[in-house]
């Protein structure tokens, strides 16, 4: 009998912008180069108020600004929480929460090509049923503490592992990744890796960051 079995995609980088965005033409051109540095995936808008809800006004000047540029780069670009935003904007789709637009209703939003992705915090039980409402990945963490976010819940590698093993939907890892300690997280199965201060505040810069990412994913394929 023939083994079928097909190897698992690397692993890649899927970058979330930070929190705050003060100077947003900065922004956009410190964004082109590192979207050219290497692989990334997608890029997430996440912008925030103090409050750690979604910051509309600046989403959508950070989104009219890179959007396309980044489309033109490759990089698929979802909204973190808004999906009508993510229309008006020409995004490729929506990060969805616990707290935020059920799955089934940003799909009826969006259309079946739209990219929708949903937190699954630790909850084996959370993604499945995430996946079964139509996301097109589900996300597992927080991994490591982080400062981006508050009331984080910390998440175990085996999560990453048992759902490799038995699911065909993509995983995504956050929480506190940085490019020192992802190498478990890509090792037990994660099919991206999602990153805002581990790129950001990378101590060469953020380009430095994709190059090194890109670099540990090629020598743990
Ligand atoms: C890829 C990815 N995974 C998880 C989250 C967290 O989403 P959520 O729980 O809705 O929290 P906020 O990001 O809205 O604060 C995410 N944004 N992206
Ligand atoms: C947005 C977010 N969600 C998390 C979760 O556990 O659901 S952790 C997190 C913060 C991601 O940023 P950083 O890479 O800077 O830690
Ligand atoms: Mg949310």
């Amino acid at each position: 009998m023939t083994d079928t079995a097909q190897p698992r995609p690397r692993t890649r980088l899927y970058l979330i912008t930070p929190p705050q965005i003060g100077d947003v033409s900065a922004f956009r051109k410190s964004l082109e180069e590192t979207l050219s540095a290497g692989d990334v995936a997608s890029l997430q808008l996440r912008l925030k108020g103090q409050d750690g809800m979604i910051d509309m006004q600046a989403t959508q000047e950070v989104g009219a600004a890179v959007t396309a540029m980044a489309q033109e780069a490759g990089v698929a670009v979802l909204i973190n929480d808004a999906a009508e935003l993510s229309r008006q904007l020409g995004a490729d789709g929506v990060h969805l929460g616990w707290d935020d637009m059920p799955v089934k209703t940003a799909r009826a939003l969006l259309g079946p090509d739209a990219i929708i992705g949903a937190t699954a915090k630790n909850s084996y039980h959370r993604a499945m049923q995430a996946g079964e409402d139509g996301a097109d990945y589900v996300a597992f963490g927080a991994f490591y503490p982080t400062t981006t976010k508050e009331g984080t819940i910390p998440a175990e590698l085996e999560l990453l592992e048992v759902w490799q093993s038995a699911m065909i939907l993509p995983c995504v890892a956050i929480g506190g990744i940085t490019v020192s300690n992802a190498a478990p997280l890509v090792t037990a199965g994660a099919d991206f890796l999602a990153v805002s201060s581990g790129v950001w505040n990378h101590e060469d810069g953020p380009a430095a960051a994709v190059r090194a990412f890109n670099a540990l994913f090629e020598s743990l394929a």
